[in-house]
C-alpha cells in the first residue's frame, strides 16, 4: 500500500492543500498540515468526493458547451501527478488508467464519461439528484428555481407551460407557482422570512392547553359623560379594595383589582372609552368584558353609541350598568327599550344581553353586577399561563421625578418578577421594583394583575406590549433594536411636531399627544411648568410631559425630542452649543421663554391652531464680558468681546450666566474704545453698558437679539 502527502494529492488534483485538509477535517480523518500522509481509506473518499464534485461541474461545461475543456482538465490533473511518485498508488494509476480504458469506465465514472461524451456530448449530462427541499427568499426566476431543482430551465418553462403559464427564464415566480413546480417533483419548498428583531410577536411563546389556568376577567367601564362612570369605579373599589386588606392604601396606578365570592376581577380605572380605544388604536386588547354604563334618567345619548360600537368592534362581552335608579326620573325600561335598537336585548325579552340595575352613587346594586361579571368571566373561559415570562400591555406611564420613568403594565400572560429583564415599547430595561394598586410593593404579579414598575429607561406609551426575556442580554438587544428603529422611523419620516404647524397635525390626526421637554433654570419652575402644561387639552389632544430637567437645554434633551417628536421648552435656560446644532439637524423646535403663562398660552393656542407668531426673536449675536469697569457715574462698563454675528446698538441683551438667563435688558451704550458706535462685529472689542442691570460678571454672556416680522405659511 503506497501513501500520498497532502500537497501532493491536492496537486494532483489542482486544488489548493487547504482544500484536501478540510475535506479530511469533514471526513473526520486527522491531519496536521499539507505534508501529512493521506492513507488509503482517506484517499478513497477524497477520491470518491472528487468524482461526484467533476460529475456535478460537468453540467458546467455542458452548459458552455465546452466539453473539451472538462477533457481537458482531466487531463491536467494528470499532468500535474508530482514526479518520482510513479509508484504513486496503485489506485491513482488504476483511476488514470481508467482513461485509458474506457471499456472499464465503471472503474472511473469521470473518465468514462469523459470519453463518451466526446462522442455524443448531448446526452451524456448527467441527472444530478433532485433535492429534496428548496428554500426562497420572496420570489425566484424560472432559472434560479431550475438551479435549485438541479433541471434545466427549459425543463421548468415546459412544465410552466404544461399548466398554462408562459414563462421565460428570466420571469420572477411567486411562491403559489414555486410550490406548484416544486409538488411536481415532489420537493418541499421554505419560504425564507427575514424575521424583524423588533417584533415582539417573534418572541411568543405558545402555552400548551394543559398549561392555561383560568385567570381574573379585565373590565373596562364606558359610557356617556356624566352617566356615572367615575362613581360606579369608586364605589366599587371602595366598597371592595378595602374589605380585608385593612390599612390599604389604594393608589391611582390606572387599574385596580377587587375580589368578589373568592374570585378576581381587574377593572380598568379609566373612565371613558378613550382608553379602550386608543389601546385598541395600537393593536392592544386588554379588555375581556366592557360595562356599559347608561344614566336611567337620560338614556341612550351619542357616546353610550359610540362606547357600543368600539365594544361590538372589539368583540367584548358588554354588561349593562342601568345607573341611577335612585332617581326619581329613572326610568330603566325606556333604557332598555332604547338599547334594543343597538342590538342589545335583555333576557327577559328573549335576548342575551345581561343588565343590571344600580345606584352607583347610594352603592347599590354593586354585589350583582360583580356577580354578573364574574358569570361572564366563566362563560368567556379566560385563561392564561402563570408559569412562563410575563407579557401584556401598559396601561400607563409617565416619568416621575425621583424615580423614573414608571409604567402601569398589565400583565396578561405569565408572572412578572422583580428583577425581571423587559422590553416596554421602545423602553426596556430590569423590573426595579413593582407596586400594585394598594400601593405595596409585589415581588409576583400574575395574569390579569396591573402593576406599576420602575426600572425602564425611558417612558413607554400607553397601549405599548411588554415581554418579558429569560436572557438580559437578548431583552438589551430587543429593546436596543427597537429604540433605533423608533429614532430611524422618526427620521424617515422628516415630519417633527413643530408648533407652527401643530395644529393641521392634530387636524389630521396625526397627533394624539404632544410630547414635551420641560427645562427651567430652577426646580420650582419646572414643576409648576409642568402641572400647567399637563392641563391642556384641546380636541382631545393631550399635553405629555416626557422629561424634565433643571439646567441648560443639552444635546441629551435634543435627541430625546428627536427620538419621541417632542417640542422643548426652555424656561429661562437656553441650548447649549451641541444643543443648538443638534436641534437644527434633527429638526427640533425649541420654544424659549421667560414668563410662564406665555407657554401655556403659547401651547394652547397652537393646539388650537391659533398661534399667531407676527414676530420671531432672532438672535444676532454673542459677546462675551472679558473685564468689569465700575464706574461711579455710569455704573458698570462690561468690556466685552464679541464671540458670534454682531452686537447692534438697538438690540435686546439677554445676560446669560451659566447657561442660565439672569436678565433680559437693553443696551444702554455701545462703545469701541471712547467713540459710540451703532455696531460691533465679531472678533471686536466693546464696552457695554445695560440700561438697569449692572451686576455683571466676567464670564457673563450677552446674546443680542432683535424681533423680525415674519411672514406666516
Ligand atoms: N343620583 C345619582 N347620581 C349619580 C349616580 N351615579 C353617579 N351620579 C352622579 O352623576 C354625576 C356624574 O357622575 P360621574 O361618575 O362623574 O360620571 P362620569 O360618567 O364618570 O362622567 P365623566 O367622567 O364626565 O364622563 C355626579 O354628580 C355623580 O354624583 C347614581 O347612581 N345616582
Amino acid at each position: 500500500m503506497s501513501k500520498i502527502r497532502v500537497y501532493e494529492y491536492a496537486k494532483e488534483k489542482n486544488v489548493s492543500s487547504k482544500e484536501i485538509i478540510n475535506k479530511l477535517k469533514d471526513m473526520n480523518v486527522e491531519v496536521s498540515n499539507h505534508m501529512s500522509m493521506i492513507n488509503d481509506t482517506a484517499k478513497d473518499k477524497l477520491d470518491k468526493s472528487f468524482t461526484a464534485k467533476s460529475a456535478g461541474s460537468e453540467k458546467v461545461a455542458i452548459k458552455t458547451g465546452n466539453s473539451a475543456n472538462t477533457s481537458n482538465s482531466a487531463n491536467n490533473g494528470q499532468n500535474n501527478k508530482p514526479k518520482g511518485k510513479s509508484g504513486g498508488g496503485q489506485n491513482r494509476s488504476q483511476q488514470r488508467g481508467g482513461n485509458n480504458r474506457p471499456g472499464k469506465g465503471g472503474q472511473n465514472r469521470r473518465g468514462g464519461r469523459n470519453n463518451n461524451r466526446s462522442q455524443k456530448p448531448q446526452q451524456k449530462r448527467p441527472a444530478m439528484p433532485t433535492p429534496d427541499k428548496i428554500t426562497f427568499k420572496g420570489s425566484l426566476a424560472v432559472s434560479e428555481l431550475a438551479a435549485k431543482l438541479h433541471r434545466e430551465s427549459a425543463e421548468i418553462i415546459k412544465k410552466l407551460f404544461l399548466q398554462g403559464v408562459m414563462a421565460t427564464k428570466n420571469q420572477e415566480l411567486d411562491k403559489d407557482a414555486i410550490e406548484l413546480i416544486c409538488a411536481e417533483y415532489d420537493v418541499e419548498v421554505e419560504e425564507e422570512v427575514d424575521v424583524d428583531v423588533t417584533d415582539l410577536d417573534n418572541y411568543k411563546i405558545e402555552d400548551k392547553e394543559d398549561d392555561l389556568q383560568e385567570r381574573p376577567a379585565v373590565v373596562t367601564i364606558m359610557g356617556h359623560v356624566d352617566h356615572g362612570k367615575t362613581t360606579l369605579l369608586d364605589s366599587i373599589r371602595d366598597t371592595k379594595v378595602t374589605e380585608g386588606e385593612a390599612g390599604g392604601i389604594t393608589q391611582h396606578i390606572g387599574a385596580y383589582q377587587i375580589e368578589e365570592n373568592g374570585k378576581k376581577i381587574t377593572f380598568l380605572d379609566t373612565p371613558g372609552h378613550a382608553a379602550f380605544t386608543s389601546m385598541r388604536s395600537r393593536g392592544a386588547q386588554v379588555t375581556d368584558i366592557a360595562i356599559l354604563v347608561v344614566a336611567a334618567d337620560d338614556g341612550v345619548m351619542p357616546q353610550t353609541v359610540e362606547a357600543i360600537n368600539h365594544a361590538k368592534a372589539a368583540e367584548v362581552p358588554i354588561i349593562i350598568a342601568v345607573n341611577k335608579i335612585d332617581l326619581e326620573g329613572a326610568n330603566p325600561d325606556r333604557v332598555m327599550q332604547e338599547l334594543t335598537e343597538h342590538g342589545l336585548i335583555p333576557e327577559d325579552w328573549g335576548g342575551d344581553t345581561i343588565f343590571v340595575q344600580l345606584s352607583a352613587k347610594k352603592r347599590e346594586g354593586i354585589d350583582d353586577l360583580l356577580e354578573m361579571i364574574l358569570l361572564v368571566t366563566e362563560v368567556e373561559e379566560l385563561k392564561a399561563n402563570p408559569n412562563r415570562p410575563a407579557e401584556g400591555t401598559v396601561i400607563e406611564a409617565q416619568l416621575d421625578k425621583g424615580r423614573g420613568p414608571v409604567a402601569t403594565l398589565l400583565v396578561q400572560n405569565g408572572t412578572m418578577h422583580v428583577g425581571d429583564s423587559i422590553v416596554v415599547g421602545h423602553s426596556y430595561g430590569r423590573v426595579r421594583a413593582m407596586v400594585n394598586d394598594l400601593g405595596r410593593r409585589v415581588k409576583t404579579a400574575a395574569p390579569s394583575t396591573p402593576v406599576e414598575i420602575t426600572g425602564l429607561n425611558s417612558v413607554p406609551n400607553a397601549g405599548d406590549q411588554f415581554m418579558v426575556f429569560k436572557d438580559e442580554k437578548q431583552a438589551r438587544q430587543v429593546g436596543e433594536a427597537k429604540q433605533q428603529r423608533q429614532v430611524e422611523e422618526n427620521r424617515s419620516s422628516g415630519a417633527r411636531v413643530s408648533l407652527d404647524d401643530l395644529f393641521n397635525q392634530i387636524k389630521q390626526g396625526e397627533v394624539k399627544d404632544i410630547n414635551l421637554i420641560v427645562k427651567a433654570d430652577v426646580h420650582g419652575s419646572v414643576e409648576a411648568m409642568a402641572a400647567s402644561l399637563e392641563k391642556i387639552e384641546v380636541e382631545g389632544v393631550k399635553v405629555r410631559i416626557i422629561h424634565t430637567g433643571v439646567g441648560a437645554i443639552t444635546e441629551s434633551d435634543v435627541i430625546l425630542a428627536s427620538a419621541s417628536n417632542a417640542i422643548i421648552i426652555g424656561f429661562n435656560v437656553r441650548p447649549d452649543t451641541n444643543a443648538k446644532k443638534a436641534a437644527e439637524s434633527e429638526n427640533v423646535d425649541i420654544r424659549q421663554h421667560r414668563i410662564i403663562y406665555k407657554v401655556i398660552e403659547e401651547i394652547e393656542s397652537a393646539m388650537k391652531g391659533m398661534l399667531d407668531p407676527e414676530f420671531e426673536e432672532k438672535v444676532i449675536g454673542q459677546a462675551e464680558v472679558r473685564e468689569i469697569f465700575k464706574v461711579s457715574r455710569i455704573g458698570t462698563i462690561a468690556g466685552s468681546y464679541v464671540t458670534e454675528g454682531k452686537i447692534t446698538r438697538d438690540a435686546s441683551i439677554r445676560v446669560i450666566r451659566d447657561s442660565v438667563v439672569i436678565v433680559e435688558d437693553e443696551i444702554d451704550s455701545l462703545k469701541r474704545f471712547k467713540d459710540d458706535v451703532r455696531e460691533v462685529a465679531t472678533n471686536y472689542e466693546c464696552g457695554i453698558t445695560l440700561k438697569s442691570f449692572h451686576d455683571l460678571k466676567e464670564g457673563d454672556t450677552f446674546e443680542a437679539y432683535v424681533m423680525e416680522e415674519i411672514e406666516r405659511k
